[in-house]
């Protein structure tokens, strides 16, 4: 598919907005969908919970439903409430009788969040039959109980169990949710008939402003998979989108106290962000670079840095080149710090200008000249090697070309392969290794939070960017990175 989405759910109405289609539908626009709804009922609801519901004959739900299929071109569906078994089973129909079944999401909604029930307690039985239709199902805690008859999970082991149970018997992927677990945590998971495929653990947010969560979430869901055409991402975007609108949710300050209130679902939007994309994310970026990765490890000049069986002369040797480096990687930290947009940010790239000089360009001294006095002079006479002027020159055009997303993207990788390096090599032992020192700095907290924070500044400009933009973002990150593993290669291929 290529293009906007066109993504239609299938729910109820929820007049104060926070719930059912109103909810589909903004979800669906925040997340770069073009949203359509047939209904299947109409409630009568506010914060405070659902007074009436009317169900309109399933025969006039049929009729939408052949009505919009006959003109629209359809990318994902979203199932919400039905109410009764004889919408279920119009829907089931509707669904066999389409030339092309679309990718579909269905949210089995029985229970609203203030504990009102939206499904006949019969048809609960019907909906086995449209599950068997999905292609993701995303039950709370009480409906993948009653789905697998057996009682509310209490913990998330048992949460687990009962949703692979339910994948297995209908072969379809269940998003398990743990939005209805008592504790800090609000794990996800999305579960296959073999276990699960992605696995999501975040810290609950405390509000009570959750109407209307597995609607959105679900929406959501439908659409970023119909633009990227894989669950586990299309999840994790999903995810990362309404907990954010979830955290923004009281500003809305929607409805008398006591109630559930909606989740922000303009918010993203509002601060400047486009609709997730996988392409926009940092995450995408390095999961993309895992080959590259693997062949880093592989360098002879890793190996022997790792089991301490490197000649000291060939460390020298990089340390000569890496400090060249460093004096002017801080000059272009220096100059991310001027372009950035906020003095958050601002302030974040100066301090890791600052530290790059006093603490990594110090150990490379410490090591160079041991026991030399650190007067500042340069560590280094060598010349930059071809790698080292090379690598500069990428980021130097990166800088002078003054756009401060893609310059962050480019310095990125500095940060993140040493880290992810120095982490992996933190189980290392340090008896008599001849290179603890180094081996620590990389490994340090302090240095892995510094690299957190160094992603999470490139994550919010590329999630602004334009699609143009993040492609050149993620060019400049990916052409770094080569030149990282040319950078380590270059030691074992010079005498020193
Ligand atoms: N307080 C919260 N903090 C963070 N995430 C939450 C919270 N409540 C729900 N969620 C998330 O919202 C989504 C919907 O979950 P849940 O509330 O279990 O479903 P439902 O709205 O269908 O009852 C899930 O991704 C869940 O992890
Ligand atoms: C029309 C309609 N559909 C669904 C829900 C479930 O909402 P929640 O996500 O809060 O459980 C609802 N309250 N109203």
């Amino acid at each position: 598919m290529s293009g906007i989405p066109h993504v239609l759910a299938v729910a109820g109405s929820d007049p104060s907005g926070g719930a059912g289609v109103q909810a589909d539908i903004k979800s669906i626009m925040a997340c770069g969908g073009y949203g359509m709804a047939a209904l299947t009922a109409l409630t009568a609801q506010s914060t405070q919970g659902v007074s009436a519901v009317h169900a309109p004959p399933t025969g006039f739900l049929r009729q939408q439903l052949d009505t919009l299929a006959s003109d629209v071109r359809i990318d994902a569906v979203k199932i919400g409430m039905l109410g009764t078994a004889a919408a279920i089973d119009t829907v089931s129909a509707w669904l066999d009788a389409l030339p092309e079944r679309p990718p579909v999401v269905l949210d089995p909604v029985m229970v609203a969040t203030s504990g009102d029930r939206l499904l006949d307690p019969e048809a609960e039985r019907a909906l086995h039959g449209l599950i068997a239709r999905a292609d993701v199902v995303t039950p709370n805690l009480p409906e993948l109980a009653a789905l697998v008859d057996e009682p509310v999970a209490r913990d998330w082991g048992v949460a687990l169990r009962q949703v692979r149970g339910l994948a297995a018997r209908h072969d379809v992927l269940v998003l398990a949710k743990g939005g209805h677990l008592d504790g800090p945590r609000c794990p996800d998971a999305l579960v296959g008939p073999d276990g699960p495929i992605a696995t999501f653990d975040d810290e609950r947010i405390p509000t009570t402003s959750t109407h209307g969560t597995g609607c959105s979430l679900s929406s959501a869901l439908a659409t970023l998979y119909a633009r990227e055409r894989d669950w586990p991402w299309a999840t994790r975007l999903a995810r990362a989108w309404v907990r954010r609108a979830i955290e923004a949710a009281d500003a809305l300050d929607v409805g008398r106290p006591g109630g559930h209130g909606p989740l922000h679902h303009a918010h993203a939007l509002w601060s400047g962000e486009r609709p997730p994309r996988r392409s926009a994310e940092p995450d995408a970026w390095w999961e993309d670079i895992a080959a590259l990765r693997r062949e880093l490890d592989e360098v002879w000049f890793v190996r022997q840095l790792a089991d301490g069986s490197l000649d000291p002369a060939r460390f020298a040797a990089y340390l000569e080149q890496d400090a060249l480096y460093l004096g002017a990687y801080a000059r272009l930290l220096e100059r991310a710090s001027e372009l950035a947009p906020d003095s958050a940010e601002s302030a974040f790239w100066a301090e890791a200008a600052r530290r790059c000089v006093t603490e990594e360009l110090a150990l490379h001294r410490s090591y160079l000249a041991p026991g030399g006095a650190d007067d500042g002079s340069s560590p280094h006479a060598a010349a930059p090697s071809a790698e080292t002027a090379a690598y500069l020159a990428h980021l130097e055009r990166a800088a002078q070309a003054g756009d401060h997303a893609v310059l962050v993207a480019a310095l990125l990788p500095c940060f993140w392969l040493y880290q992810d390096l120095g982490a992996r090599l933190a189980s290392v032992s340090r008896e008599g290794h001849p290179y603890a020192e180094w081996l620590d700095a990389y490994g340090d907290p302090g240095f892995a939070s510094a690299t957190a924070e160094a992603i999470a500044w490139t994550r919010r400009a590329a999630r602004a960017a334009s699609d143009d933009r993040v492609a050149r973002m993620r060019a400049a990150f990916e052409t770094s990175c080569r030149h990282e593993l040319a950078f380590f290669a270059q030691t074992g291929a010079t005498t020193p």
